[in-house]
């Protein structure tokens, strides 16, 4: 007897990193290989045929997994009863911006599409905001969205914390899958801290199987934290196969849990750690039972601190420049 299907939204549908992620989702690789999705697809209106396109491409993988698709432009109906949202539409940057220079082009989204989900989703539907800005977008979400649970309201930082985990690992000459204990700390930005501090790798501490404090502020921290325009400069446009692979690992790790590992997620704050409460920052997390919970006590020293506090000020700063928009 299958398992009855799980409802699943994605916004954006017709978009790069959506053309990633769809079929990844109807084989199976987030909700679990035994557990049959519907796909409710969100995009504006102009983009609709190219959904369809994308749709029929889908229904040609012939996935046994997929047990039905919904193709609208309504937030409302592809929010109608999810079990967990993927909110993916939204502009990229381009060459020249910041991720922060799409906050007016993108905040709008993101107030409709909370006021949706509060209507529409089920109670404790899980939702990863992968558009950016990524981390105020979600805030935006979940001013938005006051009927829902808040700490289900996330946002994508997996992306830095799958790329600080590749640098890591092959400057330790070590799998990726040997570390643990990885930290992304606040936005999904050039400011974003990728946290060493506390990472193991096969049991012993990763500094000091580095040995290169020098390396890791200098080289890994800004390789990180500017890798996304290294891949405009590349291709031409960001990152989209990368963006789509951590938008499932945060979600199944969410869904099945991470083992006892520690995951990074954007997360509304809790006040802890020093970040002002109901910013949604990233943070360490494991993942158990269907939900997340903070690793706390962790100790910030002085780097850290002033780490923390420079992304810190520029999620406040995108905080009070949407408060406008949510007033
Ligand atoms: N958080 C992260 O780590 C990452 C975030 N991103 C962000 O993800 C977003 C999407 O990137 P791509 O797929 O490359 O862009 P894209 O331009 O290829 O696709 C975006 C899609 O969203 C649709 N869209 C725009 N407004 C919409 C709305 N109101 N409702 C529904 N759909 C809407 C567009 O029509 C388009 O089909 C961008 O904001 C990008 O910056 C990208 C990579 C990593
Ligand atoms: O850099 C961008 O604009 C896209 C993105 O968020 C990333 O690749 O991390």
């Amino acid at each position: 007897m299958p398992k009855p299907a799980l409802h699943v939204a994605v916004t954006g549908a017709a978009g790069q990193i959506c053309y990633s992620l769809l079929p990844r989702i109807a084989q199976g690789d987030v909700f679990g290989k035994d557990q049959p999705v519907v796909l409710q697809l969100l995009d504006l209106p102009q983009a609709l045929k190219a959904v369809q396109g994308v749709v029929m491409e889908l229904e040609d993988c012939a996935f046994p997994l997929l047990a039905g698709i919904v193709v609208t432009d309504d937030p409302k109906t592809a929010f109608r009863d999810i079990d967990a949202a993927f909110l993916v539409g939204s502009r990229p940057r381009s060459q020249g911006m910041e991720r922060r220079d799409l906050l007016s082009a993108n905040a709008e989204i993101f107030k409709v599409q909370g006021r949706a989900l509060n209507e529409a989703a089920k109670r404790d539907a899980k939702v990863l905001v992968v558009g950016n800005p990524a981390n105020t977008n979600a805030y935006i979400a979940t001013r938005s969205a006051p009927d829902l649970p808040l700490g289900n309201i996330t946002a994508m930082v997996r992306l830095d914390h799958n790329r600080a985990l590749a640098q890591l690992a092959a400057k330790a000459g070590v799998g990726t899958a040997a570390i643990d204990k990885l930290v992304i700390w606040g936005n999904h930005s050039p400011t974003m801290f990728a946290d060493y501090r506390f990472a193991t790798a096969n049991g012993r501490k990763l500094p000091e199987l580095i040995g290169d404090e020098t390396w890791y502020r200098e080289t890994l921290i800004p390789t990180v934290a500017r890798r996304g325009t290294a891949i405009i400069e590349a291709r031409g446009s960001s990152s989209a196969t990368s963006a789509a692979n951590a938008a499932i690992d945060h979600m199944r790790d969410w869904v099945h849990g991470s083992d006892g590992r520690w995951v990074s997620m954007a997360v509304p704050s809790d006040g802890s750690y020093g970040v002002p409460e109901g910013l949604v920052s990233g943070a360490p997390v494991i993942c158990a039972g269907g939900s997340y919970s903070r690793v706390t006590g962790l100790e910030i020293d002085g780097f850290a601190r002033s780490m923390l506090d420079k992304t810190v000020a520029e999620l406040t700063e995108e905080r009070d420049a949407v408060a406008a928009l949510l007033a």
